[in-house]
């Protein structure tokens, strides 16, 4: 499991943990880890030109002691010191000491254009909006040039605790963060201006309590939360999932979602609606019925919306059952807000960043600037678990308030059409056997982005191969959780 904590926290166990050290102990835990992350990006160190861009606080005097250690290896080292006055005195001294070299902002920009690598200690858990005017023409020439750009903690201009980007932010090709991972680091759009994550350990784990802002499951939870058939599993014990999607319209929605639901896990799949024929012709082991959710027989969990088109008495009725729903597409923009409060048995609603913005009256792209606020405002305001697809999905659970799952597999191929409606048949199967909104959505997500990735291999594809790759997915799960051999 991968897990992220937010400031306030990282603070916390930051204070706990130094009363018992001798002070400077942290930094220099911080600065060793830092350095050979440098290192080895470097290959060799000697000879080599390292600027560092150090602002006023903890952030800059790590940079400055990874510098020193980067100089007394031989490597040429400058700072570029964002505030002359204010930089980590101490950090200052060891890198002077070291044969070191300091320079003004002004002799930033040409000393990164000849750089081989450019260590961003700006700022970092202290920041307090996006990048400041004298720090943007550096983040540009670090842009431009071909030296590595090394993140200290995270990339300078991001928000820490909500992966928010207001303006200008350094963009990193790999960023080494200390204790923990702070939740902007693994949720777009900051995610992407990090690059690949080093997590160095400080000794902060003993002081994190163990309920995380964030957290990301890997291949060993995820295989631990699939159901396995045991020796006496009829298909009824196995979970029936229903599928209320599909119109004469937007039949292929029916089709898709009904081939996620196959793949996941359930022990039988039955379809109401408008599109049976097409889905028997593609999967004659379906069950078929066109008498409506509440006369279509056994199920255990409902998914309700896919290309629904504008049936709102489907919605309610399912709304209305006493088992586990999945609410996707059209059917989040039908389903009344208080019907979704006021139901016993878990729900789970999957729109995307569009349909997000719909639900709460805002742009998409603020909610594509600012989706860790979005799914917790969403699963507070319906007091169910959201989904909330995209390149780092996220799954809030009921209320909002908790630790939010981020989904570590996605992949940009699954922005395809139909992928969606794959998606919520397999959560929706996973539901119908047995697991809580916040899992089935997890788990689903993780299986469905692996999915991709194999489906894809760096070619466009189709939801219908994502589905057909979902037993893949399910058996590297599988495979890479039992220990060598898979790719977990
Ligand atoms: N936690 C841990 O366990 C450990 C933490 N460690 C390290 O300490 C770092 C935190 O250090 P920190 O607290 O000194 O804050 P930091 O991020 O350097 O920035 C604050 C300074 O920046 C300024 N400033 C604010 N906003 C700004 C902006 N937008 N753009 C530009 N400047 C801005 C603000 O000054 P102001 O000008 O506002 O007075 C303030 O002086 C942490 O990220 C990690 O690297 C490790 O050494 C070991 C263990
Ligand atoms: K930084």
């Amino acid at each position: 499991m991968r897990t992220a904590y937010g400031v306030e926290t990282v603070r916390a166990a930051e204070r706990a943990l130094m009363a018992r050290l001798p002070e400077g102990t942290l930094m220099q835990r911080a600065a060793a880890g830092l350095a050979t992350a440098c290192a080895q990006l470097l290959g060799r160190v000697y000879g080599s030109r390292v600027v560092l861009l150090v602002g006023s606080g903890d952030n800059g005097g790590d940079a400055l002691h990874a510098g020193a250690r980067l100089a007394r290896r031989g490597a040429g080292v400058t700072a570029v010191l964002l505030s002359p006055g204010r930089a980590h005195p101490g950090g200052l001294a060891a890198l002077r000491r070291a044969g070191g070299t300091v320079a003004d902002p002004g002799a930033g920009e040409r000393l990164i254009e000849r750089a081989d690598l450019v260590v961003d200690g700006i700022v970092g858990i202290g920041g307090k909006g996006g990048l400041r005017a004298e720090a943007v023409p550096l983040a540009r020439a670090a842009a431009r040039s071909r030296a590595a750009v090394v993140a200290v903690d995270l990339p300078s201009g991001v928000d820490a605790d909500t992966g928010e980007v207001r303006g200008a932010a350094l963009r990193a090709d790999l960023t080494v963060t200390f204790g923990t991972h702070k939740p902007g680091l693994l949720i777009d759009p900051a995610r992407e201006y990090a690059g690949p994550v080093r997590l160095v350990d400080i000794g902060l784990g003993a002081e994190l309590p163990a309920d995380p802002e964030l957290e990301a499951l890997q291949h060993a939870e995820v295989a631990a939360l699939l159901p396995e058939p045991a020796a006496e599993s009829d298909k009824y014990r196995r979970g029936v999932v229903g599928i209320a999607a599909g119109s004469a319209r937007y039949p292929g929605a029916a089709v898709l979602a009904v081939a996620g639901a196959l793949r996941g896990g359930a022990g039988a799949v039955r379809y109401v609606g408008p599109a049976g024929d097409a889905v028997i012709a593609r999967f004659p082991e379906t069950l078929v019925s066109d008498r409506g959710p509440k006369r279509a027989g056994r199920v255990q969990a409902w998914v309700v919306g896919p290309g629904a088109g504008d049936d709102a008495g489907t919605v309610a009725e399912v709304l209305a059952a006493e088992v586990p729903v999945l609410v996707d597409a059209d059917g989040l923009r039908l389903a009344d807000a208080g019907a979704v409060r006021a139901r016993t048995a878990p729900t789970l609603m999957t729109p995307h960043a569009g349909e997000a913005a719909a639900l709460l009256g805002v742009s998409r792209e603020e909610v594509e600037g600012a989706r860790l606020a979005a799914v917790r405002e969403l699963a507070g305001r319906y007091g169910a678990a959201v989904l909330l697809k995209g390149s780092s999905t996220l799954v809030a659970p009921a209320g909002g308030a908790g630790t939010v799952r981020v989904n570590p597999t996605g992949t940009p191929w699954l922005a395809t059409a139909g992928s969606g409606d794959v998606l919520s048949g397999l959560a929706g199967s996973l539901l119908a056997a047995g697991l809580s909104a916040v899992d089935a959505g997890s788990a689903g997500a993780y299986l469905h982005g692996l999915a991709g990735r194999f489906a894809a291999q760096g070619a466009p594809v189709g939801a219908r191969d994502v589905a057909e790759a979902v037993p893949r997915a399910w058996r590297d799960v599988r495979a890479g959780a039992l220990g060598p051999g898979g790719t977990g």
